[in-house]
C-alpha cells in the first residue's frame, strides 16, 4: 500500500487530490499539510475535502509528518515546493510536484535534487494533455514551417501563473520538433504597433475568467487553411488521478526525474 502524503491539502487541487487518492487501488492518504498558521490544523483531511472522515488530521509542518509517508504530492506554489523538495530529498522520500510557475533556474533545482530521490514533475497530470502533447509534436514536423503557430490558453480567475505551465510545455515541445529555442521565439502578448508577424516566433495569449478548469489551443495557420488542436479539462479529477497514478508508479524507482510521458509510456 503506497503511504501519500498531500500538501496545500485544502487547495483546489489538494481536496481533489484527497478525493482521487480515497478512489485509488494500492494508495492511502496518511498525512496532509497545510500552511503553519492556517486556521484548519487539526480538521480531519477527509472531512475538508468532502469525503467523510479518514482519521488524517491536518498539520502545519511537513517535517513533523516525515515518518508517515512514501510519497509526497505537492500543488502548491514554487516558493512552498521548493522547500518541501529540500526537506524530501533530506528525508529520502519521493515526491510528485504538480505545481507550475517555475524559473528555469528553479526547475533546475528539482532537476538536481532528483538525482538522489524521484520525483514526478508535470505542468499537467491529464492523459488528454500528454497525448496532446504528442499530437503537436506531429502537427509541428508536418505543419510548422508554413504556419504560424499560436497557442491561446484559458483558466479561472484564481490562477496565479501565466502563461499555463501546459502552454509552455506545449510551445517548447513545438519548438523543439521544429529546432527552435522557445525563449527566443515565444511573444507573450501583443500591444500597439507590433509590426508584421515574425513567421519564426510561437504567440501566447492568455484568458483568465470565472471557474474555467483549464482549456489549451494550440493553432497552426497557414494561407488557406487552418489546424486548431484542442484540449479541455471539465474537472480537476482528471489532473488528481494522473498524480495518483504517478504517486503509485514511483515506487519502482529510487531516483530520477520522470513527467508524465514517462508514467504515460509515451516517451520515444
Ligand atoms: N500539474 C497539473 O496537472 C496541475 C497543476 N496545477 C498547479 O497546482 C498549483 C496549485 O493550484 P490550485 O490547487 O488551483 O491552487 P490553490 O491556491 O487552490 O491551492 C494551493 C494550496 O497550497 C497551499 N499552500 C501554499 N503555500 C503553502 C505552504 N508553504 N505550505 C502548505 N501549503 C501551502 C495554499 O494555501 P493558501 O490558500 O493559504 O495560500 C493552498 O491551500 C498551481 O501552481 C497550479 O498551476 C493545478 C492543476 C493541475
Ligand atoms: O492552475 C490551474 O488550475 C492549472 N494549472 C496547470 C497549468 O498551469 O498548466 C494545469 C491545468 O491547466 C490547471
Amino acid at each position: 500500500m503506497r503511504r501519500i502524503a498531500v500538501i496545500g491539502a485544502a487547495g483546489r487541487m489538494g481536496k481533489t487530490l484527497i478525493e482521487a487518492i480515497g478512489q485509488a487501488e494500492g494508495a492511502r492518504l496518511t498525512a496532509a499539510i497545510e500552511r503553519p498558521e492556517s486556521s484548519l490544523l487539526g480538521a480531519d483531511a477527509g472531512e475538508l475535502a468532502g469525503v467523510g472522515r479518514l482519521g488524517v488530521a491536518i498539520v502545519g509542518d511537513l517535517t513533523q509528518v516525515l515518518d508517515d509517508f512514501d510519497v509526497l504530492i505537492d500543488f502548491t506554489h514554487p516558493t512552498s515546493t521548493l522547500v518541501n523538495l529540500e526537506i524530501c530529498r533530506t528525508a529520502g522520500k519521493a515526491m510528485v510536484i504538480g505545481t507550475t510557475g517555475f524559473s528555469e533556474e528553479e526547475k533546475q533545482l528539482i532537476s538536481r535534487a532528483a538525482e538522489q530521490v524521484p520525483v514526478v514533475f508535470a505542468p499537467n497530470f491529464s492523459v488528454g494533455v500528454n497525448l496532446t502533447l504528442k499530437l503537436l509534436d506531429m502537427a509541428a514536423r508536418v505543419m510548422g514551417d508554413e504556419a504560424d503557430i499560436e497557442i491561446i490558453e484559458a483558466h479561472h480567475r484564481h490562477k496565479v501563473d501565466a502563461p499555463s505551465g501546459t502552454a509552455l510545455r506545449m510551445g517548447e515541445v513545438v519548438a523543439q520538433a521544429l529546432g527552435r529555442d522557445l525563449q527566443k521565439v515565444a511573444v507573450y502578448g501583443r500591444e500597439g504597433q507590433t509590426g508584421a508577424r515574425d513567421r519564426q516566433t510561437i504567440g501566447f495569449a492568455t484568458v483568465r475568467a470565472g471557474d474555467v478548469v483549464g482549456d489549451h489551443t494550440v493553432l497552426f495557420a497557414t494561407e488557406g487553411e487552418r489546424v486548431e488542436i484542442t484540449h479541455k479539462a471539465s474537472s480537476r479529477m482528471t489532473f488528481a488521478k494522473g498524480a495518483v497514478r504517478s504517486a503509485i508508479w514511483l515506487a519502482a524507482h529510487d531516483r530520477g526525474l520522470f513527467d508524465m510521458q514517462d508514467v504515460l509510456s509515451l516517451r520515444d
